[in-house]
Parts: structure tokens; sequence; C-alpha cells
């Protein structure tokens, strides 16, 4: 259940996991990993979709898939936007082992993949960190954010000012809100977008030569966080390529070109640009849920047979 998954997985173990899964992925050894772009279900009907994200890591001995339902809310309400269910199976038999709440998992990996971008990509003198967008991620970004890293000043944009305000009050440390985007984004040297909106909000214009952008909504190919002009002076780089090819709006519809994964940043077969203005287009992977799924479940049947 979701207390399991908030108890037993910690950033300090996710991130280094999901670092050296990126890099297996992006050397496309079907030895290390098997995770096709995944299947995405159109629910028109209800303003929605679902997407299906097998996985299978055959030298970690992992089998896993996740379920997940984007929906679009309305205004004020408090069912979650993405709902997400875990399946890990046993990759010798191909029986069920657990099935995990998702949303922990794709909160919390999500984040740890924003900030390893950021960990290679930023100007390691960042400073200043902003957040567009104050929900479930937006929430998971800033505590790892806020966990690995040691900003001067966080910044977070709500379109609704009393929603940046009742988001921060939820927060530890000293933020500043705003409602006005490129109040929040001038000057800062790393910007976190995690927003459901379908047309850009974020303008290259208003963006600090060499900052880093971690743009982690705008998931499906109509839909965009980014602008144009961003799009094409920063340097993209991705999760994976043809799932950004299949699904990231903000690559597509913009024609900017990907120079790498993170993958292939972390195998040192193309260079982290952080001197450059850094675009990481965030699409979300079926090994991004396997990894923690096995370290939650490892964990999970240690603690039992020590009781
Ligand atoms: N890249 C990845 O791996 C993943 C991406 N996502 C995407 O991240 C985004 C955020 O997800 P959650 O935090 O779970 O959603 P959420 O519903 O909890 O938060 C969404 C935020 O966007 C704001 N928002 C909604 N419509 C907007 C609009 N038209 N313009 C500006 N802001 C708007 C809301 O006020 C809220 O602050 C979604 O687009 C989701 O699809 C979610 C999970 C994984
Ligand atoms: O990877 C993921 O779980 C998702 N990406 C976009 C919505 C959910």
């Amino acid at each position: 259940c979701k207390a399991d998954v908030e108890e037993l997985l910690l950033y300090r173990d996710l991130v280094p996991l999901l670092e050296e899964a990126l890099g297996k992925f992006s050397t496309r050894d079907t030895e290390e990993v098997i995770q096709s772009v995944r299947t995405a279900v159109p629910l028109s009907k209800h303003s929605g979709f679902m997407l299906l994200m097998p996985t299978y890591m055959e030298k970690d001995a992992v089998l896993c898939t996740k379920f997940v339902c984007m929906y679009k809310r309305e205004e004020g309400s408090t069912l979650p936007a993405v709902n997400a269910t875990v399946v890990l199976l046993d990759p010798e038999r191909g029986n069920v082992k657990a099935v995990m709440d998702g949303e922990v998992i794709t909160a919390m990996r999500t984040a740890a993949v924003s900030a390893i971008s950021s960990k290679l990509l930023m100007d390691p003198g960042a400073e200043v960190l902003t957040i567009l967008g104050t929900g479930t991620q937006a929430l998971s970004h800033y505590n790892v954010f806020t966990e690995m890293f040691s900003f001067k000043e966080v910044r977070v944009w709500s379109r609704s000012i009393e929603r940046a305000e009742s988001f921060v009050r939820s927060l530890k440390g000293p933020v500043t809100v705003s409602s006005s985007v490129e109040e929040v984004v001038r000057g800062a040297d790393v910007i976190v977008t995690v927003t459901r909106c379908t047309e850009p909000i974020l303008m290259g214009r208003w963006v600090k030569p060499g900052a880093h952008v971690a743009a982690v909504g705008a998931c499906r190919p109509d839909r965009r966080e980014l602008d144009d002009t961003l799009m094409k002076e920063a340097v993209v780089y991705v999760d994976s390529r043809e799932g950004a090819m299949a699904e990231s709006g903000d690559v597509i519809l913009s024609g900017a070109e990907i120079f790498a994964e993170l993958g292939d940043v972390i195998n040192r077969v193309k260079p982290a640009l952080r001197n450059k203005t850094t675009v990481f287009k965030s699409l979300g992977m079926g090994i991004e849920d396997a990894v923690p799924a096995k370290l939650i479940f490892d964990k999970w049947k240690a603690k039992s047979s020590s009781l």
C-alpha cells in the first residue's frame, strides 16, 4: 500500500540505482533492458488516457509493468491526476510477486530522474531553483531537489497565488511564490516544469542562458510546456529518443533536435553541456518503475523475514 512504499522508498537508495538503470537502458543491450515505447490507450470519453509500461531487466532479474491512468481533473478536485499500479513478476515463472501502489513510486522516481538530469547538466554553482506547478510532482521535486542540492533560493509558480501559498505552507524551507511565470523564471539556474498545461507556459526569452530546464509535464504528442524558442535554442536531452519522438509535443511540434539521452551522458558517450542552456524532456519509462519496485520488494522481504 501507499504507506509501505512511503516507508521503504528513500531518495538516497533510489537515485544511484536509477542513474545506473538509465545508463543500462541507453546501451540498448537487450540482456540489460527490454523496454519498448509504452502503449497509450486514449480514454476520450473521460478526457484521459492509460499507459502500459512493461519492462524486463534480464541481468537484474526484474520483470515489471506499470498501469497508469491520467485524467483531466476539474479545478479544485481532490482526486489525483495520476492513478498508478506497479506489478512486479517473477521472471523465472511469470507469476505476480507483488502489486504496489504506483502513485508514490511515480512521484518519487520522476523527481529523482529530474534531479539526476540537474546533477549532470546544471551549472555546478546553481543558486536559484524554480518550480512551475504545485501538484504531486511539484512536491516530490521540491523534496528531492532540496535533499540533494543546496539552492540559496526556491521559487514556486501557480496560476492561482492562493494555491501557490497553500502549497508553500506545506513545505519546510523558505520559498518565494508568484503567479507570473516570467517573474519566477528570470534569473533561475534550474527550472522544473510540472504542470498539466497543454500550451507552452515557459518562454525561451525569459530563460537565463546556461540554465537547466527539467520539463516533466506535456507527455502527449499534442501537449506543450515549453515554447519553440526554448526548444530550438537549448541543447535537448531526453530519457528515451524513441519515447520522445512518439510522445513529446515539445519535441515533435517544435522540430527540435535531440542531442542525447541522459543514459548517453551517464555512459560518457555524449557530453554534459553544462555551460549551455539545456532541456531535459522527461516522459517517464518502465525501468524507472521497475527499479524502485524491486528495491521496495527486497526491503519489504528483508523486513518481513526479520520479524
Ligand atoms: N515525465 C514523467 O515521468 C511524468 C510526468 N507526469 C506529468 O507531470 C504533470 C504533473 O503531474 P502531477 O503533479 O501528478 O499533476 P497534479 O494534478 O498533481 O498537478 C498539476 C499542476 O499543474 C497545474 N495545472 C493544471 N492545468 C494547468 C494549465 N492549463 N496551465 C498551468 N498549470 C496547470 C495544476 O494547478 C497543478 O499545480 C502532468 O502533466 C503529468 O502528466 C506525471 C508523472 C510522470
Ligand atoms: O511515466 C509515467 O508514469 C507517466 N508519464 C506521463 C504520465 C505518467
